[in-house]
């Protein structure tokens, strides 16, 4: 079984910090006593092979400076927005029930994931719809800020393969080795849409690009160290950004009908009440 389940946004946790402290906190607690009740039951060899495999974040473990190494899966947590703190929580309920319990859990810590059907709500994909719709792309504070970005079907090889074959009440960090500041990362998709699907008047979608006011609480620098999940279980990124960005973008430019699907509604009202358009 694997957790995938979580409210995710560190925006919508400053808004609202609420519903992160019910799915995330309450809602992890709800599914550790039920995973706990079907496993304590099953037959001695379906209960030998059971595992709980909880997907988390590096968020958990705060913020680093420049020069800091990467995180490793021993560093302490320092969760900074409500977002990270359920998430710390989660990860620490679910290593109390295998310490306490005995329940079999593995638990991944990745970076920030990017790829086909990311919700426009995150950088990336807001950054690609605005362009084309000709709206600002808005960078927070300095736009300095970096990310360690993880191509999604990267992250699900790196489920599959913990999954098969990690220890038992161990955690394993999952990362690109892509660490890039968020205003990089911007300039590289205008230039990918400027390639695939230039503006009508010839100018680059960086025209668009527009500073705002910072996030709060905003994390400096995220990066992963992944060596043990290299070392241990013998897995690698097969993506770098370079190439997985343009999928990324060549997606988004394909999937117009899966857009304007996820674009309505109460995704209009977050707009509105997160950027003022
Ligand atoms: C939406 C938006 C974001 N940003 C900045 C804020 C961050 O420094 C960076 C990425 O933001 P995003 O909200 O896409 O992702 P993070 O806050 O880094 O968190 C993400 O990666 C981790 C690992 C998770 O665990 C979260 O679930 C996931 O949402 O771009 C802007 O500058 N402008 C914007 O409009």
């Amino acid at each position: 079984m694997i957790n995938f389940a979580a409210e995710s946004h560190v925006d919508r946790s400053i808004h609202g910090p609420d519903d992160f402290i019910q799915t995330n906190v309450v809602g992890t607690f709800n599914l550790l006593e039920a995973v706990r009740a079907y496993w304590q039951n099953l037959p001695a060899d379906d209960k030998a092979a059971f595992r709980l495999l909880h997907v988390s974040t590096d968020e958990v473990y705060g913020t680093l400076a420049a020069d800091d190494a990467p995180f490793a899966e021993i560093h302490a947590y320092a969760p900074n927005s409500p977002y990270s703190a359920s998430k710390a929580a989660s990860d620490h309920l679910v290593r109390a029930w295998h310490h306490t319990y005995g329940l079999p859990v593995l638990t991944t810590n990745c970076s920030n994931n990017y790829g086909p059907y990311h919700f426009p709500e995150k950088l990336i994909p807001l950054v690609i719809l605005n362009a084309l719709a000709g709206k600002p792309l808005p960078i927070y504070g300095d736009g300095q800020q970096i990310r360690d970005w993880l191509y999604v079907k990267d992250h699900c090889s790196a489920i599959r393969r913990v999954l098969e074959a990690g220890q038992l009440g161990e955690t394993y960090n999952v990362g690109g080795w892509n660490e890039k500041a968020n205003l990089e990362v911007v300039h590289t998709i205008c230039a990918l849409l400027d390639e695939l699907q230039p503006r009508a008047d010839g100018l680059s979608y960086a025209e668009q690009i527009t500073f705002v006011q910072d996030r709060l609480g905003h994390d400096r620098r995220y990066a992963i160290d992944a060596r043990k999940l290299e070392r241990e279980l013998g897995w690698k990124p097969t993506e770098t950004f370079e190439t997985g960005v343009r999928k990324t973008v060549e997606w988004y430019l394909g999937n117009s009908g899966w857009i304007a699907n996820v674009t309505s509604g109460a995704y209009r009202d977050w707009v509105q009440q997160q950027y003022g358009v």
